[in-house]
């Protein structure tokens, strides 16, 4: 099931649930009633070409918006209802009182694949594929990212498995976090280049995830990098801190 659905779900079974005779806690309740209520933020889709994009970045995802045509492929959004649904939801339920009310702090935060001006940081963007529990994600590194002179940082590398793998998690398994990340560097990756890194559901078992990824040039022909990692599904009812 998406997530999206999943969480409207949920929602509905925690606002229904007083009829059931359980009363769900209150952080749950505040945060299904926040999902059905009005509010609106508009937020500009990072996930769309913009002129720092090179013409390898453009192509692929061109040939990937047409692969959506027929539904097998689904392009996904920087900003949308479900990640909207999914942070709003998160921060009610997982995010302590204490933090919450820093109203300034959590105005200029921002996600940190996202924080960069246009070119200089990641631009990316994912589709996913739901039969094949697979997402794949086109990244041009740009040059605040560089590691070795002329290479991306390996830290660059695992921030951006980490988002590609933690979007395969969420779409499978709702709300969860990485707790393990294996990365193999094989090969360095030129700035500014464009690679695709393709990651997929290996097993799900209770509350863990497997998740592997491996990191191709858009020719297939270099294998830059492989990982394997470890996502949890998040426990309402234990605090995170
Ligand atoms: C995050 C959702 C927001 C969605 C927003 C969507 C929009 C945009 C997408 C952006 C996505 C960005 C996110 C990028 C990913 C991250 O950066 S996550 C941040 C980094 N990770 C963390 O900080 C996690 C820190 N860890 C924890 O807080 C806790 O471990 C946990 C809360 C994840 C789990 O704790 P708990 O609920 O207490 O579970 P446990 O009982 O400890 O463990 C459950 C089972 O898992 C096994 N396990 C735990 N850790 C490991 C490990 N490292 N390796 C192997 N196994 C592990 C544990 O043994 C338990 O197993 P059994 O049940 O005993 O078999």
């Amino acid at each position: 099931m998406f997530p999206a659905c999943a969480v409207r779900l949920r929602a509905l079974h925690i606002l229904r649930a007083p009829r059931g005779g359980v009363l769900p806690p209150a952080g749950e309740r505040r945060a299904a009633q926040k999902l059905f209520s009005s509010e609106k933020v508009i937020h500009k889709d990072r996930s769309l070409p913009n002129s720092s994009w090179n013409s390898d970045l453009k192509l692929m995802f061109d040939q990937f918006m047409k692969k959506c045509e027929d539904g097998s492929w689904e392009h996904l959004p920087s900003y949308g209802s479900r990640s909207s649904q999914i942070v709003q939801y998160f921060k009610e339920v997982f995010l302590e009182t204490k933090l919450r009310k820093d109203e300034q702090m959590l105005s200029q935060a921002r996600l940190f694949t996202r924080s960069y001006e246009d070119g200089l940081g990641f631009e990316y963007v994912m589709f996913h594929n739901e039969q094949e529990k697979r997402t794949v994600c086109f990244c041009q590194g740009g040059p605040y990212l560089q590691g070795p002179p002329g290479f991306l940082h390996g830290g660059s590398i695992a921030t951006i498995i980490d988002e590609t793998a933690s979007m395969t998690a969420i779409i499978a398994g709702g709300i969860v976090m990485t707790v393990n990340l294996n990365i193999n560097y094989k090969r360095p990756i030129p700035l500014c280049s464009v690679v695709v890194i393709n990651c997929q559901v290996d097993k799900i078992e209770g509350r863990k995830l497997f998740i592997s990824c491996d990191v191709r040039s858009i020719d297939e022909k270099t294998l830059y990098s492989d990982a394997t990692s470890l996502f949890i599904k998040l426990d309402p009812n234990k605090s995170l801190t």
